[in-house]
């Protein structure tokens, strides 16, 4: 099984270019199946959970046509892109082979139900970081009149006549729970009001990118999403947004090791709760455009306190990176993990690595040590991974990350990225 080894002490300087989002792109393929024309997506990252959804179209019966370094339009410059024909989709089962590897799969939920008219979708369960309910994506599709049940660990959904227009409220935030009944909504008859809705920009790119297949989709990124529902969706083209998560990633690890790193193609719009919580770490940021750029001047970085909770607040795929700073920053930071109740796989590997961290129920409490220790460690998942690289950065000596197929799930070529930083970061067998 692959590794990756951190040699640690070296200060990242430099440029990199931020992917696109994996959090936006794998609804946005599962979007496609509402068209009834080919859509074309570009800044498609290359990621293993991008492999996964492409397979499970494909087996739908869905044509993908992977363009590397296109814009699947054929423009150059906007990364890989993918063309997803959602003309010969025969299937409308989504199998648990995938479904357990990715609970993105769940995003088939919706559209299969509203293009269609009938979808098994396996029940994803839970996973590393918690228990991952889906009630609210099925009580969305219910309130759109769609019949539902659960059997045998598949969630079968059906409808007769189109979904039709209605309000509902989430009981909690949820963000693939918004996606899901969102995209179902886009092809109901009528109007749909979709109320304590996610406002996380990924929301908002597949708002987007559905308006741009003929949809009328308004106020996503507001907690009230209204949908008029269409009748058919055409093909078209649509550009993925930066990965917010990733961004904060390489700004994060410019903060611990005292450097000065710019990220390129990014959306600093969508970091506010980040960017603020770097510079009370001590960063000192500009943004330029799509340039943000973070310089630490050497010094070391002062402890943050942070509460995660749904966007516009701190968002938790950024959880395990400011535990890894907080690890080696001056003071004491306290953490609360809001979203998901076991959060904090991270801790167990941290503390191998000589951090000194408290755990209280959804709380972290961590005392900044002078220096960490390199040491074999595990990654837990996919933050976690991203949690135990930065460690290494910093580390006194060799750290090795075992199980990083986590990382490869949401991180593209980031040994690649960081190398480029001057990090001393290798992949081996
Ligand atoms: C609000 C939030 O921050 N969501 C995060 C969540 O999205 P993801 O869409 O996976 O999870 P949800 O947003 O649906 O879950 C948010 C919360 O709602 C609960 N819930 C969810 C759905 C449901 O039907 N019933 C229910 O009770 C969950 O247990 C969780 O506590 O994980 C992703 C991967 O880490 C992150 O990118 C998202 O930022
Ligand atoms: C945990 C994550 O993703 P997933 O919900 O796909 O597991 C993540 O993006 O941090």
């Amino acid at each position: 099984m692959q590794k990756i080894v951190v040699e640690g002490g070296a200060v990242l300087n430099g440029e990199v270019q931020i992917s696109g989002a994996k959090n936006a792109v794998l609804p946005i393929l599962c979007a496609t199946l509402l068209a009834d024309e080919p859509v074309a997506i570009s800044n498609v990252p290359h990621l293993h959970d991008v492999v996964t959804t492409a397979r499970l179209l494909g087996e739908l019966g869905a044509g993908i046509q992977v363009d590397e370094g296109t814009a699947g339009d054929g423009k150059p410059g906007r990364g890989r892109g993918i063309t997803v024909d959602p003309r010969t989709v025969r299937s409308h089962i989504a199998p648990y082979e995938l479904v357990k590897t990715m609970r993105a799969s769940i995003l088939v939920l919706g559209p299969l139900l509203a293009k269609y008219g009938e979808a098994e979708v396996s029940l994803p369960g839970g996973c590393a970081i918690g228990s991952r309910p889906v009630d609210q994506h099925i009580k969305g599709l219910q309130a759109l009149g769609a019949e539902i049940s659960v059997d045998h660990g598949f969630i079968k959904a059906r409808r007769n006549g189109r979904l039709k227009g209605a309000r509902f409220v989430f009981d909690v935030v949820s963000v693939t729970g918004t996606e899901n009944v969102m995209m179902a909504a886009a092809l109901a008859e009528g109007t749909s009001v979709l109320e304590n809705a996610a406002m996380e920009p990924e929301v908002v790119d597949l708002a987007d990118c559905l308006n741009a297949l003929g949809a009328q989709i308004e106020h996503a990124g507001s907690g009230r999403i209204v949908v008029h529902g269409v009748e058919r969706l055409h093909g078209g083209h649509h550009d993925v947004l930066p990965d917010r998560i990733e961004t904060g990633t390489f700004l994060v690890a410019a903060a611990m090791t005292g450097g000065r790193v710019t990220v390129r193609r990014s959306r600093a719009d969508t970091l506010d709760a980040v960017l603020d919580k770097l510079r009370d770490a001590g960063g000192e940021i500009t943004v330029e455009g799509d340039r943000i750029t973070l310089d630490m001047q050497g010094r070391r970085p002062k402890a943050v306190n942070l509460t995660t909770a749904p966007h516009p607040a701190f968002p938790t795929d950024m959880q395990a990176q400011f535990m890894a700073m907080n690890c080696i920053a001056d003071g004491v930071g306290v953490i609360n993990e809001t979203i998901f109740e076991n959060r904090f796989m991270h801790v167990q590997e941290l503390l191998r690595l000589g951090a000194d961290i408290r755990v209280e129920g959804h709380t972290a409490i961590i005392r900044g040590v002078e220096q960490l220790s390199g040491a074999p460690v595990m990654a837990t998942d996919l933050r976690a991974s991203a949690s135990l690289i930065l460690a290494g950065l910093v580390a006194d000596g060799q750290t090795t990350i075992d199980r990083i197929y986590h990382l490869d799930r949401g991180y593209e070529n980031i040994e690649e990225k960081l190398s480029g930083l001057g990090a001393r970061i290798r992949r081996i067998a």
